[in-house]
């Protein structure tokens, strides 16, 4: 789509509409008269946001209730689009077989119209699978599904873009191919979409307008957008305009696809999901795309949760040039984020938008879990500011809590191949049900994992990743929710953004650190669980893995060491806490003792031979009869606690009285032996040792002597 230049008020010549003249004054816009004619002109609204008068100026307003008024207007603005969107459409079954159950003859057309276009399709399919290229040819046929469904319209561009996030459904090259639907649809006539404006709103166009682009800047699947002035506020707004008579043309459609439906539930054995139910959902979710009124309200939402931090963007949706076939809203000077050389030719990195999409990604998905569901490179532009903003809030998901912490559960358990641990995971996700056996995918993950990569996972490409449990999905009889579908569409996206700035650019490695930092302090039991599950393995806590954790967490810019493992530090002290404490119990034993003879170690190996003859009866660098392997681990262990314990001190705000709960464990009446224990543990073992010790040097002695 060509983008408008400045001045963008000239019409093309020989439009239905005529020209817009240039005055010295700034631009002034002649509306043709068929337009003029039939609507009255209205008074307008004055669109927010209105500027905020200074409070130590001489305005007499303070800053607070100026925002209260504005916030009410607004708010008044919203519900009059609301009462102009009464009518929006919306999907029910019934009302399309009304509507569609007497008029056979379109029926009749359109059904040959997709018939001849799918089953030629289903032919060539056919004909590969014979002559066994169906392989071979699998891009070349995914292409040509991509420009089928551009060729039948919005309804199956939608059901292509539905598709292209469903690596369940659809191999790999078919879900590149159809992540394509986003561009180069056709434009309808701007004569239309003018009116359209105009009939929508009860307002002429010049009344709302100083100026408007002459034709669309671009086209999507449901609408097209203009460029324009704001007459009253002199803003400059982007102008969604839904193409004319779609409602009819899905609506058709789905009548279609859902007898279609009918007849597979009825005579399609294989197929065992409820076919006409996912046809529903589906269809319910393109209505609401039909909504404008509900994209801006998803945009406030959105825009409410997200840009609370200055390097995102949302815009303004403008209420009062706003129905269920216009939104109006701030116009975003920017660059798609996928014209790298523009971004970079304004100075700026391309990683460092990537990396702010990733951390808001990461937050829309698993802290609120509200989410933009269609995060296509189109959709999110880079300001001259440097920020990045997202645009297009037709298509919204929402992740369940549990749904939530079971993904960062499973990063977290695929991070450290704990592969048991994630097939467990999929009943969590509710990709299966419970009584699947997990077992035989456990091999298969280990086989995948083990075989791509050498290093760490977080190394791993996100997308050999994505592909790689694809496959699994694809292989067994994983359901995979929608939700979880595009999350991983969404990384996929930004991960092939990086790719072309920093071919050695790794999604998982940069969002590691927010999910490190979640299972560190999250207070959500399931990953209090998670965390304590990761830490402990047969009875022994696995130092390595938090040393990690908090390297990691440390990371992500809103991790807090205040809050680290205290969910599970408030659990030790809880009346669940029991199992967790008899662990610490066995842990703070190891841990002493590690010091202890550690530290006698150092001694032992400082002192000169003929001292150790003297004590220990023995020169040789054996401790206490350790081995050189039991030294090793202690000595490492002592290091290990040592260099977590330095960690925590340098990390901004550590206060050592965190980790009071172990403090207080070890006085609780119930381990209030702890002390003595860990004080008779260390010393039976220390007795054992130089028993051993001595025990073997009179053995040795006595040998010598016979
Ligand atoms: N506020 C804005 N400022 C600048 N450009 C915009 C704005 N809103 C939309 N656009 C442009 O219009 C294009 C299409 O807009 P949008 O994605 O909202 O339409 P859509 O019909 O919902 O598309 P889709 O087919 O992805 O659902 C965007 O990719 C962008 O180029």
């Amino acid at each position: 789509m060509s983008t408008v230049v400045p001045p963008y008020s000239l019409w093309r010549s020989g439009d239905a509409i005529s020209r817009l003249n240039a005055s010295p004054h700034g631009t002034s816009l002649v509306i043709p008269k068929f337009l003029r004619s039939k609507h009255p002109r209205a008074a307008l609204v004055e669109a927010r946001p209105r500027a905020v008068p200074a409070v130590n100026g001489d305005t007499s307003l303070p800053t607070q209730l100026v925002l209260t008024v504005d916030r009410t207007d607004d708010l008044q603005a919203e519900a009059r689009a609301m009462a102009r969107a009464a009518n929006a459409p919306f999907y029910s079954p019934e009302l399309l077989a009304n509507t569609y159950g007497s008029r056979p003859i379109e029926i009749l057309r359109r059904s040959l119209q997709i018939l001849v276009a799918l089953s030629s399709f289903g032919i060539k399919l056919w004909l590969d699978k014979n002559s066994g290229q169906l392989d071979q040819n699998k891009r070349r046929r995914a292409a040509e599904l991509r420009r089928i469904f551009t060729r039948l319209g919005p309804t199956f561009v939608k059901l292509g873009q539905g598709l292209s996030t469903r690596p369940d459904i659809c191999p790999p090259e078919y879900l590149e191919e159809l992540s394509e639907l986003q561009d180069g649809l056709p434009t309808f006539p701007d004569a239309e979409a003018f009116l359209c404006i105009e009939k929508e709103l009860g307002l002429s166009l010049d009344s709302i307008f100083s100026s408007i682009s002459p034709s669309p800047i671009a086209a999507a699947s449901l609408g097209q957008v203009y460029k324009a002035r704001l007459k009253q506020s002199g803003k400059v707004v982007a102008v969604k305009v839904q193409r004319p008579n779609i409602e009819e043309a899905i609506g058709l459609d789905f009548y279609l696809i859902r007898s279609l439906g009918f007849l597979i539930n009825k005579y399609v054995d294989f197929i065992s999901s409820d076919v006409v139910a996912l046809i529903d959902e589906f269809a319910r979710r393109v209505y609401q795309e039909l909504n404008y009124v509900q994209e801006g309200q998803n945009a406030r939402r959105f825009k409410k949760l997200y840009a609370d931090k200055e390097d995102v963007l949302v815009p303004d949706i403008f209420w009062d040039y706003t129905s269920s076939k216009v939104l109006t809203m701030e116009w975003v000077d920017g660059v798609k984020l996928n014209e790298q050389e523009a971004i970079e030719r304004q100075g700026l990195k391309v990683l460092d938008l990537v990396n702010t999409g990733i951390q808001c990604s990461l937050r829309q998905l698993l802290e609120y879990g509200y989410f933009h569901a269609d995060p296509h490179p189109g959709n999110l532009l880079a300001t001259p500011e440097g920020k990045l903003a997202f645009l297009d809030f037709g298509m919204m998901s929402e992740t369940p809590e549990e749904a939530r912490c079971a993904i960062i559960g499973h990063v977290v358990h695929m991070v450290n191949r704990d592969y048991e641990a994630m097939a467990r995971d999929y009943y969590a996700l509710d990709f299966l049900s419970p009584e699947t056996d997990v077992s035989p995918i456990v091999p298969v993950l280990r086989n995948f994992f083990d075989d791509t990569l050498n290093a760490t996972v977080s190394e791993l490409n996100f997308k050999t990743i994505v592909d790689g449990l694809g496959a699994v999905f694809y292989q067994y009889p994983f359901n995979v929710p929608a939700y979880y579908a595009l999350i991983l569409r969404s990384l996929t996206v930004l991960e092939g953004l990086a790719l072309y700035a920093d071919p050695n650019f790794k999604v998982l490695a940069a969002s590691y650190p927010y999910f490190a930092k979640r299972l560190l302090t999250d207070p959500n039991p399931y990953l209090r669980d998670a965390l304590i599950e990761l830490l402990f393995k047969d009875g022994k806590f696995r130092w390595s893995r938090l040393e990690n954790l908090l390297l990691q967490g440390r990371k992500d810019r809103d991790f807090s060491v205040k809050e680290a493992l205290q969910p599970v530090l408030k659990l030790l002290l809880g009346p669940d806490g029991e199992g967790l404490r008899a662990l610490a119990v066995k842990e703070a034993i190891r841990v002493t003792e590690a010091f202890v003879l550690g530290t006698v170690n150092d001694t032992y190996n400082s002192m000169p031979d003929f001292m150790r003859l003297i004590i220990f009866r023995d020169s040789t660098s054996r401790t206490l009869g350790m081995s050189n392997e039991e030294q090793g681990s202690m000595i490492e262990l002592r290091d290990q606690v040592l260099r977590i314990w330095r960690l925590l001190q340098s990390s901004e705000n550590f206060d050592p009285a965190l980790l009071q709960p172990i403090v207080q464990v070890l006085q609780q009446p119930e381990a209030r032996s702890l002390g003595g224990r860990i004080f008779s543990g260390i010393t039976q073992r220390l007795a054992a040792r130089l028993l051993q010790q001595v025990l073997r040097a009179s053995t040795t002695v006595s040998a010598s002597t016979v």
